[in-house]
């Protein structure tokens, strides 16, 4: 294997289910060169540089400090000899606010959380603005990183207009809709992909179609479309009585889950047999996401398991559109995305010097 030989300075927030499994990876895998100089969770912080035998479990020897302010560590990165980068692993808003002052710093930024780039549109320019100076590596934001966004970013800087995109972005809602087609019920379901790593940490995001419209919001902006998240129209699975409850009193109320998507199978838009949570945007700025009824003959109607598939309509793919189909969420594939930013990153900068 050719390995990338520029030094990274690595900062990783949220070691969770997505950052551990990133942390394996570099444990085993990242250049001798490359170093893990902090990592922090909502509460700790870990400074290093750490020794690579304890990458995968930073915690562990309880050599760490509560979390106070990141600057410092962030200036530490910037001090460093090698290219500064802070992953995103967490799904918070407050880390996600720090990506543009990062980016503007000429920290890199790698993200799986989406929260900074389906900002809303008052922040948007500053974000993409920061996003010249340094790189965004964004890959994992959308179909835990098939190759979507490259290809949009490619049809764009081609002048190739976009038209339309629509698409299945959630690989929950994925098997979700497939487990409820065989007749299983949402709460059994959910609970399987919860403990598979699947879910958003709290799985009303997947569920209430947030998650799935900041996929489209992504993948918009990505394709020089203007759109903002109050501007789509979400259908939500969570029953008003349960979304503002703490997660595990939400977890509890099965049955009430159980007994409100069912009555949305009921109602969903569509008359076939397959059920799917469909993401369209169309060029006018019309979009939506929502659970769909759709007929055998739909490309849409074909996935299984996790899968997502992402239809792009441009004057060259107008007859057939341009269509990205994999697995969509997973633990593994998700880290994997953010491994290859890292590695473009280094790549880049190696190429710059
Ligand atoms: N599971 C999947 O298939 C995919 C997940 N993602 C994204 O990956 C991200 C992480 O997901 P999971 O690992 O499942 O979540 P998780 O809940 O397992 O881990 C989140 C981590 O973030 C930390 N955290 C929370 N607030 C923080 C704060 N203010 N500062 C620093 N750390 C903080 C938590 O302590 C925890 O370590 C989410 O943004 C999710 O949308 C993206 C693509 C696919
Ligand atoms: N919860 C998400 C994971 C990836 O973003 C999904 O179900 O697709």
């Amino acid at each position: 294997m050719s390995r990338p030989e520029s030094s990274l300075s690595i900062a990783l927030v949220g070691p969770g289910r997505v950052g551990r499994s990133l942390l394996e990876r570099l444990q085993a895998h990242a250049p001798e060169t490359w170093q893990l100089m902090a990592v922090a969770d909502s509460t700790r912080l870990r400074r290093g540089p750490i020794e690579r035998s304890e990458w995968a479990q930073p915690f562990a020897d309880e050599a760490f400090q509560p979390r106070a302010s990141d600057r410092d560590w962030q200036d530490e990165l910037l001090r460093r000899d090698g290219i500064p980068v802070l992953i995103d692993a967490s799904a918070s808003a407050e880390v996600a606010d720090a990506h543009a002052d990062c980016l503007a710093r000429g920290i890199h930024v790698v993200t799986a959380n989406k929260l900074a780039m389906a900002c809303p549109s008052s922040d948007w320019e500053r974000l993409r603005a920061a996003s010249e100076r340094s790189m965004y590596g964004i890959s994992a934001t959308v179909g835990a990183g098939l190759p979507v966004l490259d290809s949009l970013r490619e049809l764009r800087r081609a002048g190739e207009p976009v038209r339309r995109i629509r698409g299945v972005l959630s690989g929950s809602l994925s098997a979700l809709s497939e487990g409820l087609s065989v007749g299983r019920r949402a709460s059994e379901v959910l609970e399987t992909l919860r403990r598979d790593g699947l879910t958003e940490p709290d799985p009303r995001t997947d569920l209430g179609g947030l998650d799935v419209a900041r996929k489209l919001v992504i993948l918009a902006r990505e394709a020089g479309l203007d759109l903002s998240l109050d501007a789509l129209v979400v259908d939500s699975l969570v029953p008003e009585e349960l979304a503002a409850l703490s997660l595990d009193s939400f977890l509890r109320s099965g049955a009430v889950l159980d007994r409100h998507v069912a009555q949305c199978v009921d109602r969903a838009p569509g008359s076939g047999r397959h059920l799917a949570y469909v993401a369209e945007l169309e060029v006018d700025g019309r979009a939506c996401v929502g659970l769909r009824r759709l007929d055998d003959g739909d490309s849409l109607a074909q996935l299984s398991g996790q899968g997502n598939r992402i239809e792009v309509t441009t004057e060259c793919y107008a007859a057939a559109p341009l269509s990205i189909e994999g697995p969509g969420a997973g633990l593994e594939v998700t880290a994997l995305a953010l491994w290859r930013d890292l590695v473009r990153i280094s790549e880049s900068v190696r190429r710059c010097r």
